[in-house]
């Protein structure tokens, strides 16, 4: 058995199931098939224990699933700060859920605050990861990071803007290494003002 190693948290003794809704006996048989499936010998040597590294590894990544992300910005703050708050180049790697395989790339979070409510900046990038880390869509990811920031902080905008390379355009189907997809999403001022809007794209960049 591979699953009673423990090093994952949340890993039920003796069991395969974890109280978070991850079925690692599940996913330790399905991969189990996929093996069988492809022609490759699951009791092979190099392959034995894949099905479970396979289950913590999907335990590990889709971890998100089963959070609420606006929880990560309960840490909220009252301070005299009315202007744009950037946090920039935030790495996230997610996996595409048409294909299962990794996009990865830099998101780009910025809001202004209402009335002094600001978050702790790490509390930022925990958002992305949280909302990257389930079977997703690049669009997905940026929309709902700028929605919970808008509506956790009542803040008066957001722009969050994320660049990523798609595995399953490099590495099959299209086969277009190095292109990078670039999503936005604008709320609150940033949709009205137009200055304000350049400004924080001029701050963003593009390197
Ligand atoms: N909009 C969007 N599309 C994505 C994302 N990740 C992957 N895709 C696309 O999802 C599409 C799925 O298309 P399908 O025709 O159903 O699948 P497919 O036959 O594997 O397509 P190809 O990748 O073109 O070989 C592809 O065009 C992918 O590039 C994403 O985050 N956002
Ligand atoms: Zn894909």
């Amino acid at each position: 058995m591979v699953h009673d190693r423990g090093r994952v948290a949340g890993v039920g003794e003796g069991k395969g199931t974890t109280s978070m809704g991850f079925d690692l006996d599940k996913i330790q048989t399905a991969v189990r098939m996929i093996l069988e499936a492809i022609g490759e010998d699951p009791e092979r040597e190099g392959l034995k224990d894949t099905p479970g590294r396979v289950a913590r590894m999907y335990q590990e990544v889709f971890r998100g699933l089963h959070q609420d992300p606006r929880e990560e910005l309960n840490a909220i703050f009252n301070i005299e700060h009315e202007e744009l708050v950037l946090v920039r180049d935030i790495l996230f790697y997610s996996m595409c859920e048409h294909h299962l395989v990794p996009f990865f790339g830099k998101a780009h979070v910025a809001y202004l605050p209402r009335g002094g409510r600001v978050t702790g900046l790490s509390k930022l990038a925990r958002l992305v990861e949280t909302v990257a880390r389930r079977p997703q869509l690049q669009e997905r990811i940026t929309s709902t990071v700028a929605d919970a920031i808008m509506e956790k902080l009542e803040a008066r905008g957001a722009v969050v803007v994320l660049e990523a390379e798609h595995m399953c355009m490099t590495m099959r189907g299209v086969n277009k290494p190095g292109s990078q997809t670039v999503t936005s999403a604008v709320r609150g001022v940033f949709l009205e003002d137009g200055k304000l809007r350049e400004e924080v794209f001029r701050l963003i960049g593009h390197r």
